[in-house]
């Protein structure tokens, strides 16, 4: 399937830091999260950019819309929100389906997005059938909040807070937004358009990511001539909140690569 046109965005909740005239790097979240995962990254980059944090529609303090979403809508959001802010050329930095917003938003919006960070994500996650038995589980049982899949072994073993406050975060999601979410991702399949892109790429997978695999990451970055891709080691599904400064190392490098710092 492919993103459709999205012409009716709705206007997420955001948070800026950074000055207003600052090169501009967006960052979209996890399904079940919010934009307060990217926290201490943000605290670790240069002081010039402008930051954007955005939480997705159905989580955090955004509106909560009945679903279902599909993908072109999410996609939509984002660019509607950058418009309202009078952003362009930013570097888009997506995080599992924030990434896959990421990839959809540059199909659509190469004005919006001069530069994209696809991280622990892939053109296509998952697969329909095995999202159609989560969805169900979700629907029968409530918000799974599983989340030691989301990190190594060594972060759950040292840093049981971070597994707290994921959790804190999946428990705050309204139901109807993580599902709206859940058949976003179950439906959408990029592989065509994102093979398509050509824009600098930085690809950023954990070693230990059950959810979306380093080499799923890998193929998906394969897919864009010219992209670059990082592993941090010893990190889950949550690669920025495991190694918030690894992950700013490697963000920072690539914004200078690109000229955007
Ligand atoms: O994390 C996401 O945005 C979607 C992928 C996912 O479902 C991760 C997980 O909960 O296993």
């Amino acid at each position: 399937m492919f993103i459709i046109p999205a012409s009716h965005g709705i206007t997420l909740h955001t948070v800026e830091s950074g000055p207003k005239d600052g090169p501009p790097v967006v960052f979209a979240h996890a399904l079940g999260s919010d934009l307060t995962m990217w926290d201490t990254v943000v605290d670790a980059l240069p002081d010039h950019l402008r930051l954007i944090r955005m939480d997705m529609r159905g989580h955090g303090q955004s509106p909560c819309p009945e679903g279902p979403y599909p993908m072109g809508d999410l996609v939509g959001d984002a660019g509607t929100t950058l418009d309202a802010l009078r952003v362009k050329g930013c570097v888009f930095v997506g995080l599992s389906i924030g990434g896959i917003i990421a990839q959809g938003l540059a199909a659509e919006r190469l004005d919006l997005v001069r530069g994209m960070v696809i991280s622990n994500t892939a053109a296509k996650i998952g697969t329909p059938w095995q999202w159609e038995d989560r969805i169900k589980a979700v629907r029968d049982g409530g918000i799974d909040a599983n989340i030691e899949r989301w990190f190594s072994r060594t972060t759950a073993r040292d840093h049981p807070e971070l597994l707290e406050d994921a959790r804190t975060r999946m428990r705050a999601t309204p139901l109807q937004g993580y599902l709206g979410c859940m058949e976003a991702i179950a439906d959408t399949d990029l592989y065509e358009s994102t093979a398509a892109l050509r824009l600098p790429t930085l690809a950023i997978a954990g070693t230990e990511d059950g959810s979306t695999p380093a080499d799923m990451v890998r193929e998906t970055a394969g897919l864009i001539p010219g992209s670059r891709f990082e592993l941090i080691r010893g990190t889950g599904h949550m690669s920025p909140v495991e190694k918030p400064a690894e992950y700013a190392a490697l963000l920072t490098d690539f914004l200078r690569s690109i000229g955007h710092v």
